[in-house]
């Protein structure tokens, strides 16, 4: 179905689920890995013999995966572990009046990973959470997954990690066991990952106690579009993204009425699209950062000048570079903010399993810059601060 106006709201919000979710993260909490067994069959449909994969499953799993997906799986690992590294930060110092100070970049030390698992199987997500983990220095990665059986491609990619332990749960459940804790479950001090609008009400509910990355729910496309573009290659990349079901959000934007009258025919499944006409590229843009889409392609002649403009987004891509190279192989994340969170989040990078951990050292700080402290919290009413840091240097 294709509709011309700007989408007012995205076509799925985890706000309409949070009741029910809510009622599933207390039961977790409470029944445990009972709660597990009873959810997972309630709504994946099968039996959860174990919570935890057996290492010999995860194994056995990992050799049925053929060679060709393995390499490929080999190559980009590179890629995406050269992009962490490239913008790991290194531990820095300074100091002035008399004061040295730093910061020094920790590893969260226990992290949780959900890989989506419901309609389709997505072993490219727990390379995009797994490596810059790993890059991070992470000490225990634990995996989330649903699936009866551990799918083959995870199952490599989790000893290549060398994940510590795998569970074959999903959706609001498998949070709330990362969250919490079960018999089985370890829990972890964040917990990062994509998910439908269950798995992200889950993570915005677990907040209160836990890290998490963001919301990174149901996939967004939009593409700005001008007459130079090729209307059969945009159609692709919105039909490309339209393959992770319903709820992805897919808009494409251009000041040519003929160039969106050439997409429509290519746009030729049941998926909802929204073409919207506007006076120029500046207004194309103007609607794009109101929208701040997880993916935005920039389909036109000059994408490099249009980037300047952009504001809001998870991940951009320019020209003919298609978004789903981002899903798979150019090295940046594609665990990517969703549902208005690029206004103030990127995608996951090394920073987000690092925390700055800062020092000072102030063994003979100038007199003035601590009195002006000392002034400071006595304007505050805190005098007992005022004077333990007057005793020190008075
Ligand atoms: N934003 C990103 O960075 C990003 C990256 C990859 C994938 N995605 C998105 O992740 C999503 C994956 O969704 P999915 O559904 O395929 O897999 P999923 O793993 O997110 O959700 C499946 C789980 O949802 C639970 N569930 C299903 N129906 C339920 C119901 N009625 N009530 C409660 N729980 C229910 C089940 O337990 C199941 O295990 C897609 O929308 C995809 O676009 C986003
Ligand atoms: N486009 C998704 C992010 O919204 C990522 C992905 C994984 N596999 C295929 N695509
Ligand atoms: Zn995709």
């Amino acid at each position: 179905m294709i509709k011309y106006e700007v989408p007012k709201e995205r076509l799925n919000s985890f706000s309409q689920v949070l009741d029910k979710v809510s009622e599933i993260v207390e039961k977790v909490r409470k029944e445990g890995d009972r709660a597990l067994v009873e959810l997972t069959e309630r709504f994946d449909k099968y039996k959860l013999i174990s919570v935890k994969a057996p290492q010999e499953e995860v194994e056995n799993q990992a050799k049925l995966l053929d060679a060709k997906v393995r390499e490929a799986i080999d190559e980009i690992y590179l890629q995406l572990e050269e992009f962490h590294l490239s913008i790991k930060p290194p531990n820095s110092g300074g100091g002035r009046m008399g004061i040295e100070y730093g910061v020094i970049w920790k590893p969260v030390n226990r992290v949780g990973i959900y890989v989506p698992g419901g309609a389709k199987t997505y072993p490219s997500t727990l390379l995009m959470a797994g490596i810059p983990a790993r890059v991070a220095g992470v000490k225990e990665i634990y995996v989330s997954t649903p699936g009866e059986k551990v799918d083959p491609a995870i199952a490599y990619i989790s000893l290549k990690l060398r994940v510590k332990e795998l569970y074959k749960i999903g959706g609001a459940q498998a949070i709330a066991a990362m969250a919490y804790g079960t018999e089985t479950v370890k829990k972890v001090d964040k917990i990062l990952g994509p998910g439908n609008v269950y798995v992200q009400a889950a993570k915005f509910l677990v907040s209160k106690d836990v890290g998490i990355d963001g919301i990174e729910g149901p996939t967004e496309l939009v593409i700005i579009a001008d007459e130079t573009a090729d209307p059969r290659q945009v159609a692709l990349d919105l039909k490309a993204q339209g393959e992770h079901g319903e709820s992805t959000f897919l808009v494409l934007i251009s000041p040519s009425q003929k160039f969106l009258d050439d997409v429509k025919p290519y746009l030729d499944d049941n998926r909802t699209y929204y073409l919207v006409k506007t006076k120029d590229l500046d207004e194309a843009v103007r609607v794009a950062n109101e929208l701040s889409p997880e993916h935005l392609s920039l389909a036109v002649k000059s994408p490099t000048e249009l980037l300047r403009l952009v504001e809001n987004s998870g991940a951009v891509t320019l020209g003919k570079t298609p978004p789903a190279i981002v899903d798979y192989c150019a090295g940046p994340d594609h665990i990517l903010p969703t549902n208005g969170w690029a206004r103030f989040k990127g995608g996951i990078t090394v920073f987000d399993f690092l925390k700055p951990v800062t020092y000072v050292i102030a063994e003979k700080p100038n007199k003035k810059l601590i009195e002006a402290g000392k002034v400071l919290a006595d304007y505050e009413g805190f005098r007992v601060h005022a004077e333990s840091m007057g005793a020190r240097y008075d």
